[in-house]
C-alpha cells in the first residue's frame, strides 16, 4: 500500500541538542548512509570414516530363532554443512529515511551450521541431508533507495516498490559431507594443487571439500530519493508545510520560524473530494475507492531553499535530489513578503543550478497567505511580476541550453490558514499531473 509510507515523516523528531555532532546533524543525512554488510560463511561438512558402522539390536530377533541378536548398521551418508546466510535489502513501505542505519553500520549475517557437531562448536546434525537453510539477514530500507558499491560507486540496484529485495552479499556455500576411504590417516587420498602465492601446497582433498565457503564483506552506499509525484518548494516560512497539511491528511510540523522542515514530508492527495457536481458520478464501491487512493498523487514538502543553497547555505540543496522522480513542482510563494517575484526567481535559480531539468518540469505557483491584507491587495501585480520573471528566465535560457525553463501552468491564490483556494489548488495539481 502506498499509504502507509505517508504520514510517518510528519513528526520527524528534532535531534536532541548537545548529544554529539553526529546526532545533531542527523537530519542532514537522513537520506544517505554508508554501511558494511557481511554474509555468513558456509558450515563445515561432516567427515566420517567409510565402512564403519555400528552394531545395533535386531528388532526382529526372537529368542530361539535363527535370526542374529545384533545386526550391522552401515554408516549414514555424512551431512553437508549449511550455506551461510545472505544479506538482503528489502524495501519497507513503513520507512521514509535511512536514519536507522546510522546507529549500526556493520550488519553481519549468521554463519551456516556445521554438518558435524565437533566439540566446542554447535550445529544440528541431520545425517544424509543438506542442512536446513540459514535464513537471510533482511535489512529494511525505504522505497526509492539506490544501492551503490562504496568503492567505485557501481550501481547495484534500486528498490522502488514495497517488498522489492536486493541481494547484496551472498552467503558462503556449505561444505560437503565427506567419507574417508579408510580409518588410517596414511590411506587418505591426497591431492596436490598449486597455490599462486606459496608454490606447491599439499593438502587433503577431503578437507577442502568439507570446508565451507567464505562469506562476503561488501561496503555499500545507500542513497534515498523519496517517491512522490509533486515536489513542494519555496523559501523558508512560505507555508509549504501548511499547504501540505491543507491539501492532504499529513500533519507536518508548522512553525513561524525558518527551517522548520528538516526532512521531506509526504502526503497523499486523496481523490473523491466533495467538489464534484451532485449526481455527476455514481458512488464508488469500496474497492474502487481503494484503487483511486492507490493512484492518488503523493506530494512531498521539502525543506526551505534560500539564495546560495547551492553553495551550502541554509540546509544546502542536497535534498533537491528528491525532486528527481517528481513529475511536477509546486512553488509556494509568500505573497505577503516584500518582493514575492524576487523570491520566486531565487528558488527557480537554485533549481536551475542544481539541475536544469528541474526547471523544465511543469510547475504551478501557489500565492499563499492570501488572508493577509497586503497579499490580497497586490495579488494582480504579484502575478504579473512572477509571469514576467518566468518569461525572462525562459528567454535567457533558451539561447545555449537545450532544456527550456517552463512557464507556470497557473498561478493559484490560496490561504493555507483560512482554507480559501485550496480546492482550486487541488484541481490545478490534478491538471498538472494530467
Ligand atoms: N496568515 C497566514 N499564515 C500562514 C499561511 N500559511 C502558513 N502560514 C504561517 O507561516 C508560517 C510558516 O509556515 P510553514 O508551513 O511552517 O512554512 P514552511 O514553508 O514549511 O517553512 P520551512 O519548513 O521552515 O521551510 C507559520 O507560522 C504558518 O502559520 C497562510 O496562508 N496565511
Ligand atoms: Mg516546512
Amino acid at each position: 500500500m502506498r499509504h502507509s509510507m505517508c504520514f510517518a515523516a510528519a513528526t520527524a523528531s528534532r535531534p536532541a541538542a548537545g548529544k554529539g555532532d553526529a546526532t545533531k546533524e542527523a537530519h542532514k543525512i537522513f537520506d544517505e548512509v554508508v554501511i558494511t554488510v557481511r554474509s555468513g560463511r558456509g558450515g563445515r561438512g561432516e567427515i566420517t570414516e567409510s565402512g564403519k558402522g555400528k552394531k545395533v539390536p535386531n528388532f526382529k530377533y526372537r529368542a530361539g530363532s535363527s535370526l542374529p541378536k545384533q545386526i550391522w548398521l552401515p554408516a549414514a551418508e555424512p551431512a553437508d554443512g549449511a550455506d551461510g546466510a545472505s544479506v538482503l535489502l528489502v524495501a519497507d513501505p513503513a520507512l521514509d529515511n535511512l536514519l536507522h542505519l546510522h546507529s549500526r553500520k556493520t550488519l553481519t549475517a549468521k554463519h551456516g551450521a556445521n554438518g558435524n557437531p565437533v566439540e566446542g562448536t554447535q550445529g544440528p546434525r541431520s545425517r544424509g541431508k543438506q542442512q536446513p537453510r540459514t535464513p537471510p539477514l533482511k535489512v529494511p530500507v525505504p522505497m526509492g533507495t539506490v544501492v551503490k558499491r562504496k568503492r567505485g560507486g557501481a550501481l547495484l540496484g534500486e528498490l522502488m516498490n514495497p517488498g522489492d529485495t536486493l541481494l547484496v552479499a551472498r552467503g558462503g556455500k556449505g561444505g560437503l559431507g565427506v567419507v574417508w576411504p579408510a580409518a588410517q590417516p596414511s590411506a587418505r587420498p591426497r591431492g596436490k594443487f598449486l597455490d599462486e602465492d606459496e608454490g606447491v601446497v599439499v593438502d587433503d582433498n577431503w578437507a577442502m571439500d568439507a570446508a565451507g565457503g567464505p562469506g562476503e564483506e561488501v561496503g555499500l552506499q545507500l542513497l534515498m530519493r523519496i517517491v512522490a509525484d509533486v515536489g513542494i518548494v519555496g523559501l523558508p516560512n512560505a507555508g509549504k508545510s501548511s499547504l501540505l497539511a491543507a491539501l492532504t491528511r499529513a500533519s507536518p510540523e508548522v512553525a513561524p520560524y525558518p527551517f522548520t522542515t528538516l526532512m521531506p514530508n509526504l502526503g497523499v492527495m486523496a481523490a473523491g473530494q466533495p467538489a464534484s457536481a451532485a449526481g455527476a458520478e455514481p458512488d464508488l464501491e469500496p474497492w474502487e475507492v481503494a484503487a483511486e487512493e492507490e493512484r492518488a498523487p503523493v506530494l512531498a514538502d521539502l525543506p526551505g531553499l534560500i539564495e546560495g543553497a547551492h553553495a551550502g547555505r541554509g540546509l544546502g540543496r542536497n535534498f533537491l535530489r528528491h525532486l528527481r522522480r517528481t513529475r511536477g513542482i509546486l512553488h509556494v510563494i509568500d505573497a505577503s513578503a516584500e518582493d514575492p517575484a524576487a523570491d520566486y526567481e531565487v528558488v527557480r535559480q537554485e533549481l536551475a543550478m542544481y539541475n536544469p531539468q528541474y526547471c523544465a518540469r511543469p510547475h504551478l505557483v501557489a500565492l499563499n497567505k492570501m488572508d493577509l491584507a497586503d497579499a490580497a491587495e497586490l495579488h494582480r501585480e504579484i502575478a504579473q511580476d512572477i509571469l514576467s520573471v518566468a518569461r525572462r528566465m525562459q528567454a535567457e535560457f533558451a539561447v545555449g541550453e537545450d532544456v527550456k525553463p517552463s512557464l507556470p501552468l497557473s498561478l493559484v491564490r490560496v490561504s493555507a490558514v483560512s482554507g480559501s483556494g485550496v480546492e482550486d489548488l487541488r484541481e490545478a495539481l490534478r491538471d498538472l499531473l494530467d
